[in-house]
């Protein structure tokens, strides 16, 4: 018998890749949106601060437990930005278009080599809004910043993230395989882990 996680996100994208992911896992996840939760604002200064404030924010408007994800995209050559300024690089938030093209103009004449980037992936996960211990996990993916777009798949700023491994960007990689790759899937991995183990420990459900 699953319990109810709210899923404390309202990105379309990331949406799609945690069903695709917790499917398997037998696990009830729903987005926050289901339940009128409102949007957290995101005044923390690091991934984890912010994913927390997602996390409790979806907790204390749902009484249930909630998972959250901050992530975003940071550049070796920009001095780490956009970091946890990922969604609002251009201004707007979630302009993936204008995040992308202000990106290409900043590392505009700059070689392959110093282009290197990656993306990070925290979670956050709370029993409750006034749980003192949250579960933070974080997936990092390596790759560089491409000079032109390419690919159609994912969101954000796949189109310009190219993946070594996979030698073409994370928007011309086939679902199924960024989400055995990326800082998504491998923050997700550990989450796994630790409800396995704490599952293994107390009886009945992980949570
Ligand atoms: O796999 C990814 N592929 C491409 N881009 C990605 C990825 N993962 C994060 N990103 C980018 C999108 C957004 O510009 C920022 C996340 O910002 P972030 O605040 O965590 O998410 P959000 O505001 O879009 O949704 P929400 O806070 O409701 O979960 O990093
Ligand atoms: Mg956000």
């Amino acid at each position: 018998m699953n319990k109810t996680i709210v899923l404390a996100s309202n990105n379309a994208g990331k949406i799609k890749e945690f069903n695709a992911l917790l499917g398997d896992m037998g696990i009830d996840v729903k987005p926050q949106s289901e339940f009128n939760v409102e949007e957290a604002e995101e005044t923390g200064l690091s991934f984890i601060e912010n994913a927390i404030l997602k996390a409790r924010n979806a907790c204390a408007h749902t009484g249930l437990p909630a998972l959250a994800d901050d992530s975003g995209i940071e550049v070796d050559y920009l001095d780490g930005a956009p970091g946890i300024y990922s969604a609002r690089f251009a201004g707007e938030h979630g302009d993936n278009e204008a995040n992308n093209a202000l990106l290409l103009e900043k590392l505009e004449g700059v070689a392959e080599l110093e282009r290197t980037a990656r993306f990070h992936c925290v979670l956050a996960y709370m029993r409750h809004k006034d749980d003192p211990t949250p579960l933070v996990f974080h997936g990092v993916w390596e790759g560089r910043i491409m000079t032109s777009t390419e690919g159609q798949e994912g969101f954000g700023y796949d189109p310009l993230f190219y993946v070594p491994e996979c030698a073409c960007s994370a928007a011309s990689l086939p679902k199924e395989v960024k989400n055995q790759i990326s800082h998504r899937a491998k923050a997700l991995k550990q989450l796994f882990s630790a409800f396995q183990k704490q599952s293994s420990v107390q009886q009945g459900t992980p949570f």
